[in-house]
């Protein structure tokens, strides 16, 4: 439904020097690229939530899609028609397909809520009747048929969000841009929007891309996520691997933030970064699926001869997988540990040895 291709996207930043000291004609111009040779994927009825830090260029990504900004280079395609080549009417016509949120709700606050979700089918010249007919069913779906003669003023935040995610959906579209939409609301309030979008997606079979710097969002109701670094998205997985088996450093260390597993400070001090005749490897397990009912943990004493000391341990659900986490020191020989290690592996459980630490045994 939504394709991208190689898109990349540069800004030029105009100088300010004027003068003799100017360095050239542009006056000390410089660029930013905020997205690299972007590809991605999203199909029909999918949830594709875009994680990363501030500044790594999740706006412009979300931007480029409905071309709110164009892209450098790259092709942009949504419900199979290429956006990047189109006239401008015909990129108007394209952008009712595409309905967009944002963080702070963009409401004009000089019209009702119904003038509001009204507002795009006014512009697309529908008749007054029709756009009732329209508008009626969304504010019910939203929520809010009781509010329709307020103005945003009168109206929480999470309120305000639903009139936003109503006038977004008033033309029918069948992909919605999420950027950063649950980012000014408070956790519970955030619960709401994101299961009325869940919601909105399961009844209208909508597409939906979000951006987001926060897991949870990602966890409560993506299908899929990619992870975007410095304009390039570095890995993309579905939701359970992603929070299984990150594979990039900066996806660890948000899996990290989110689930707070992080061995003891005083043992990390103690860690070392290679093995020894006289060290103990610590890991970090992940597993989900059939794993987690089997008790791996007691087979490995049994089968591998290696006594497992848990450190810290976690069960999440992420939608409808339950995925446990375990911080472990495994006490054995370097051999044993090693057989331990690979035992585990051919069970699925994915392993990452955080470092070694002295036998105290
Ligand atoms: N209009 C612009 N002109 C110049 N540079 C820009 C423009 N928009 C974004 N950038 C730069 O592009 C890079 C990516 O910015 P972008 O806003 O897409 O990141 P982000 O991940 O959405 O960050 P945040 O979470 O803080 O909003 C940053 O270095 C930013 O300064």
């Amino acid at each position: 439904m939504i394709r991208l291709h190689n898109v990349s996207k540069t800004f030029v930043i105009k100088g300010r020097k004027r003068g003799p000291d100017a360095g050239g004609p542009d006056g000390g111009a410089r660029t930013v690229q905020a997205l690299k040779n972007v590809d991605l994927h999203v199909p029909q009825g999918q949830i594709h939530g875009v994680i990363g830090l501030s500044g790594a260029g999740k706006s412009t990504l979300i931007r480029c899609i409905n071309l709110l900004e164009r892209p450098t280079s790259g092709s942009v395609s949504v419900d199979g028609q290429e956006l990047t080549g189109l006239s401008r009417q015909a990129l108007n016509q394209a952008r009712h397909r595409i309905g967009m949120i944002f963080q702070h709700f963009n409401l004009l606050t000089n019209r009702t809520v119904f003038a509001n979700v009204a507002l795009p089918l006014q512009l697309m010249g529908m008749k007054r009747a029709e756009i009732r007919e329209r508008v009626a069913p969304l504010l019910e779906l939203v929520g809010l048929a009781d509010k329709a003669g307020q103005y945003p003023a009168q109206l929480s935040g999470g309120q305000k969000q639903r009139v936003a995610i109503a006038r977004a959906l008033a033309s029918r579209p069948k992909v919605l841009l999420c950027d950063e939409a649950t980012s000014a609301l408070d956790p519970q309030t955030t619960g709401s929007i994101l299961a009325l979008l869940r919601d909105i997606n399961q009844r209208l079979g909508l597409t939906i891309l979000l951006i987001t710097h926060e897991m949870e969002v990602v966890k409560s109701i993506c299908h899929r996520a990619s992870l975007i670094s410095g304009g390039e998205l570095v890995e993309e997985a579905d939701v359970g691997d992603f929070f299984t088996a990150p594979r990039t450093r900066l996806g660890r260390e948000f899996l990290n933030d989110f689930l707070q597993l992080e061995p003891p400070r005083a043992l990390i001090d103690q860690l070392e970064a290679t093995p020894g005749e006289q060290t103990h490897p610590v890991v970090r397990l992940a597993f989900s699926g059939d794993a987690v009912s089997t008790p791996l943990i007691s087979r490995l004493a049994r089968e591998c001869g290696v006594d497992v000391s848990i450190l810290q341990a976690k069960v999440e659900s992420i939608q409808d997988r339950t995925l446990g986490l375990m911080i472990a020191e495994l006490m054995g020989s370097p051999i044993k540990t090693r057989e331990a290690i690979d035992y585990l592996e051919s069970h699925d459980l994915h392993v990452e040895v955080l470092g070694h630490v002295q036998r105290t045994d």
